[in-house]
């Protein structure tokens, strides 16, 4: 194995893998750490974790036992992926991670770069867009789970490190690989090891990529991973794919705009559960029973407008809605797959770690891409699409259950 992944969730995580097999690595998803050792052709391995929303400390903990285990099959360069929203709050998970890490590693010098220009994220100065808004003003300021209401990467990253945080703005990107490499070590002489690295074009990520080539420890979004494949010598044979029938369902647990927005597109029969029924112990074995007796794409979803999400934390509690609406999903994926149910899409980043975790498959292997970062997944006869809350256009459901049929 050449370049070690560690994931902070698992459709992150498959949005990460979708880039590197597109970049013709061979790549792998881990589903937590492994037990074994990877197959021998692997170029490329995903740890994915369920780490972003969890106390840091934990995350900490999981993410050292991660790049242990990269590190126990060779690899020689390692990449922590987050979210290309930074999602993080003042206490981590983003910044604990990257400083145990580096730590680890013995490193001073880590770029931090979410920025995914196929989705709409750029970094600038220092600041974050989702198109053509800031992160505060892009809806990630009403996150159920992290809300990002600052969109300076340099003082968000700030809050959460013991270091000095500094920046390579783009106007040194474009100068190329050798003034970004002068530029970061004149960072880390001042203190300022880790820094935010501007990024506006698929361009400026090769650039990165070149930069960055021998170093060990790299952060960011699936868009820094664009130019890392070409630093490695690989071996050019891609994994076969071969597509997957039968019932398929959807489920969703996110709340960005993006899925609401997909969810209310859907024409296929569409059943919500609301946080209150979830709380309520609503009963999962009926939920998928109702999935099977549906013609054509079934839909079960909270997804629910920001409004309804702060209202119904503030009565339940932020934490006890969340486990409640995971645990629905995660049982309700295990109803399916026990019915026979071979295709499942999940939407949302913390509902598919719960879905994925209820699945048990050790690995996940990476197929065709459905929408920009957003690939069709295989764990033996189980074909998985995992979304990120804010991915994937508003036809998404019906065309992830084709691409799962059909391919891309
Ligand atoms: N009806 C609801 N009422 C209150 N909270 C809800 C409701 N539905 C979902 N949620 C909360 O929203 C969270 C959605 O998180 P999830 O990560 O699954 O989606 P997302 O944030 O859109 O995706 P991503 O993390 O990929 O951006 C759930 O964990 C749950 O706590
Ligand atoms: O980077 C992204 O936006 C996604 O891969 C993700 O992690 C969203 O949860």
């Amino acid at each position: 194995m050449l370049l070690g992944c560690i994931g902070d969730d698992f459709t992150g995580s498959s949005d990460l893998g979708n880039t590197l097999v597109k970049q013709g690595m061979r790549t792998v998803q881990y589903v937590g750490v492994p037990k074994g050792d990877a197959a021998p052709e692997v170029e490329a391995g995903v740890v994915a974790l369920k780490s972003r929303s969890i106390p840091a400390a934990e995350a900490v903990k999981l993410s050292l036992e991660a790049l242990e285990w990269l590190k126990a099959q060779g690899c020689q360069q390692f990449l922590f992926k987050y979210c290309s929203t930074f999602d993080s709050t003042a206490e981590g998970n983003i910044g604990p991670v990257a400083e145990a890490l580096a730590d680890a590693l013995g490193t001073e010098s880590v770029i931090f770069c979410p920025a995914f220009p196929a989705t709409g994220r750029t970094i600038y100065q220092g600041h974050l867009f989702v198109q053509d808004h800031l992160l505060s003003e892009s809806g990630m300021e009403n996150h159920p789970l992290t809300p990002m209401k600052d969109p300076d990467l340099r003082r968000v990253l700030a809050a959460q490190v013991s270091r000095g945080v500094g920046h390579v703005p783009a106007s040194t990107v474009w100068q190329g690989p050798d003034a970004i490499r002068a530029r970061l070590a004149s960072e880390a002489e001042e203190g300022r090891g880790f820094v935010i690295a501007d990024a506006i074009r698929d361009e400026d990520l090769l650039t990165w990529g070149a930069a960055l080539k021998g170093a060990k420890l790299l952060t960011g979004g699936s868009g820094i991973a664009l130019g890392l494949p070409g630093n490695f010598a690989l071996s050019g044979k891609a994994g076969a794919w071969t597509g997957q029938g039968g019932q398929v369902v959807a489920l969703s647990g996110s709340c960005s705009n993006a899925t609401r927005a997909q969810v209310a597109a859907h024409g296929g029969p569409k059943r919500e559960v609301t946080a209150e029924e979830a709380l309520g112990g609503l009963d999962a074995d009926s939920l998928a029973d109702w999935a099977l007796a549906q013609d054509g794409l079934p839909l079960i979803y909270s997804s629910a407008e920001p409004a309804t999400v702060a209202a119904t934390q503030k009565k339940h509690g932020r934490e006890k809605v969340a486990a409640a609406l995971e645990g629905l999903f995660a049982r309700t994926a295990a109803a399916l797959a026990s019915k026979g149910v071979k295709r499942i899409i999940s939407a949302g980043g913390e509902t598919s770690g719960a879905v994925v975790e209820a699945l048990a498959p050790e690995a996940l292997e990476i197929g065709p891409e459905i929408d920009p970062g957003v690939p069709v997944m295989r764990a033996g006869d189980m074909v998985l699409a995992l979304k990120s809350g804010n991915f994937g256009a508003a036809d998404f459901f019906a065309k992830a259950a084709r691409v799962m049929e059909q391919g891309a």
